[in-house]
């Protein structure tokens, strides 16, 4: 994309991450001076086998975990320093797990962000996550439902309402159609289209899921031996000679999925 200007920043830039976990006296390197950049618009998917570290990633870039050596600079500043507070204005996270706060109302979870900044009168608060809720494909009526009394693909939306109400401009997707029925995870594919195109974001996203891989990434970055072993538009990734992206991409789900890639964009 980008990648080339100097005059554009990225969005998120790690430069030499080495993550080392000590575990009973054992030394576990998952990432081994590993650098990535991506850059604004992206729709960037980060896949690798079982303990690669994808989801480590994912929350070093949220600054929930520091690295143990190396940088990691989202939006311009280290992303340690995004901390808890007002990080939801610059990040938005849809945990894979990210289950709404089973005692409130879908509503008052998408209000929550907003409410933790204490920076708008109630009414304002509540007029956002309206706005939020219904962008994300929920109606007006869903807003006094219980999570409980929601289908998992509307669990789903609410979540990403949620993580988008302070319009941050980066979006962290972790397995977004994990659970889901096919049907249900068509729908929230396009959703995810949608708002990538029409609200700019820049999105990484890590997923096992070969379909909703092909229909959005812009960029497929691949996890192997510590670092990213390959990183390009799926067709180039597809090609690259690498065990696991044999394995991964050219298994029999994986040539079906492909079909994907030479079919017109749905919208
Ligand atoms: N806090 C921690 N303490 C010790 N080890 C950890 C910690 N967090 C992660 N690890 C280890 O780091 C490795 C990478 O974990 P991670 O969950 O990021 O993998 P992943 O690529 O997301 O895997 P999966 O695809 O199975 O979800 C694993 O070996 C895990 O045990």
């Amino acid at each position: 994309m980008n990648e080339g200007r100097a005059d554009v920043h990225p969005v998120v830039d790690i430069r030499g991450l080495w993550s080392v976990f000590e575990k009973e006296g054992q030394r576990n390197v998952v990432h081994q001076d590993l650098s990535l950049r991506v850059m604004s618009g992206e729709l960037l998917s980060l896949v690798g086998g079982s303990g690669t570290g994808k989801t480590v990633l994912l929350r070093q870039i949220l600054g929930l975990e520091a690295p143990t050596r190396g940088e990691i600079e989202v939006l311009g500043e280290p992303a340690a320093r995004l901390g808890r507070e007002g990080a939801a204005s610059r990040v938005g996270m849809l945990f894979q797990h990210g289950a709404l706060f089973s005692a409130f109302t879908v509503l008052e979870n998408i209000e929550l962000p907003l409410r933790e900044l204490r920076t708008l009168p109630p009414a304002l608060v509540r007029e956002a996550a309206m706005l939020k809720l219904q962008m994300v494909g929920l109606k007006p009526q869903d807003a006094a439902k219980m999570p409980a009394d929601l289908s998992g693909g509307m669990i789903k939306r609410a979540a990403l309402a949620r993580a988008l109400v302070l319009d941050p401009p980066l979006l962290l997707l972790d397995e977004p159609t994990a659970g889901l029925d096919p049907d249900s995870s068509d729908a929230f594919v396009a959703l995810l289209r949608a708002l990538h195109r029409e609200l700019g974001l820049t999105v990484i996203m890590v997923t096992h899921d070969l379909d909703t891989l092909f229909e959005l990434s812009t960029r497929i970055a691949v996890l192997a031996e510590r670092q990213v072993i390959v990183s390009g538009p799926p067709r180039e990734v597809v090609a690259f000679d690498h065990p696991f992206v044999h394995t991964f991409f050219h298994g029999e789900r994986g040539q079906r999925a492909m079909a994907l890639l030479d079919a017109p964009p749905s919208s």
